[in-house]
């Protein structure tokens, strides 16, 4: 579904470059409300850097990413606080609370009680913590994962542990939601359930960028792919496009290319520790 309103996220020539190695090189990328775009490309390409760039965890060598008109400020905490959230290539639960207070914690970014409220715990603060409360069982039931919401995170089957992270990064209500490989370790079925989510998802008014590497996900799923090899934008459009491209196929199959870029007088990293 592609349209043609002003975009949600706008990265303009993002560049990432740690010493001499340029991980990712002058990308463009635009992401409209309701569309799910995909991010591909062989091992090392840069993906996550880029992700990592319009996520507020890196500040990008050059280049700038605007969401919604505004320029994102490189903190991680603004960033979600603007309306983008993410998940990550590892799990990162925590593994001895239970499903619903993993939950709890991504609605951070909404309730604005400070720790005196919470303190005191007047009829403001349980207000906000009763509304909390609803939202969160209301993604457990989307992520189907309400029959579990006392279980603890640790105990869910990996497939459900990794809905459980998405349940947790739409906690903060985002007009954006980043994964990275979500489908990484799953089993065919756990596959296609994520499939069906993540349109669920968009369905729902949360546009998605996706990094996979299982092409038959990306392909079936996305509604436009931009592919990454060698931390530059080799190229981008439909899936079907994409698929008929020889020059992906070459980067996939691994035809002898030019060695990394190595700029001798690159600027030292500019990055803040993720
Ligand atoms: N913090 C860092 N410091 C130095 N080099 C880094 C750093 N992070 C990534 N790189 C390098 O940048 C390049 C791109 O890595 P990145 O992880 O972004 O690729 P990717 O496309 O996400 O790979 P994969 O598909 O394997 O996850 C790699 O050469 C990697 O070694």
């Amino acid at each position: 579904m592609t349209t043609t309103t002003s975009p949600l996220l706008t990265a303009t020539g993002v560049t990432m470059r740690f010493g001499g190695l340029t991980a990712v090189r002058a990308v463009d990328l635009t992401v409209a409300p309701h569309e799910i775009v995909g991010l591909i490309g062989p091992n090392g390409a840069g993906k996550t850097t880029f992700f990592n760039c319009l996520t507020g965890l890196y500040r990008p060598t050059q280049g700038t990413v605007t969401y919604r008109d505004a320029v994102l400020p490189p903190k991680p905490h603004l960033v979600s606080a603007a309306g983008i959230a993410r998940t990550f290539q590892n799990i990162r639960l925590f593994a001895n609370m239970t499903v619903l207070e993993n939950v709890l914690v991504g609605r951070h970014t909404r309730t604005r009680e400070g720790l005196l409220a919470a303190l005191v715990r007047g009829p403001r603060y349980r207000h906000a913590e009763a509304e909390s409360a609803q939202r969160a069982m209301e993604l457990l039931e989307f992520t189907h994962l309400a029959g579990k919401a006392r279980h603890l995170a640790r105990n869910l089957p990996y497939g459900e542990q990794r809905r459980l992270e998405i349940a947790r990064a739409l906690a903060g209500d985002p007009g954006l939601l980043l994964l990275d490989e979500p489908t990484a370790g799953m089993n065919p079925q756990e596959t296609r359930a994520t499939q069906t989510l993540v349109r669920a998802i968009r369905d729902r008014g949360t546009a998605v960028l996706v990094i996979e590497h299982d092409m038959r996900f990306i392909f079936t799923l996305c509604d436009r792919i931009a592919v990454l090899v060698q931390g530059t934008k080799l190229t981008e459009g439909t899936p079907e496009a994409v698929q008929a491209d020889e020059r992906v196929i070459a980067a996939y199959l691994g035809t002898p290319d030019e060695p990394r870029t190595s700029d001798d007088n690159a600027a030292a990293p500019t990055e803040e520790t993720p």
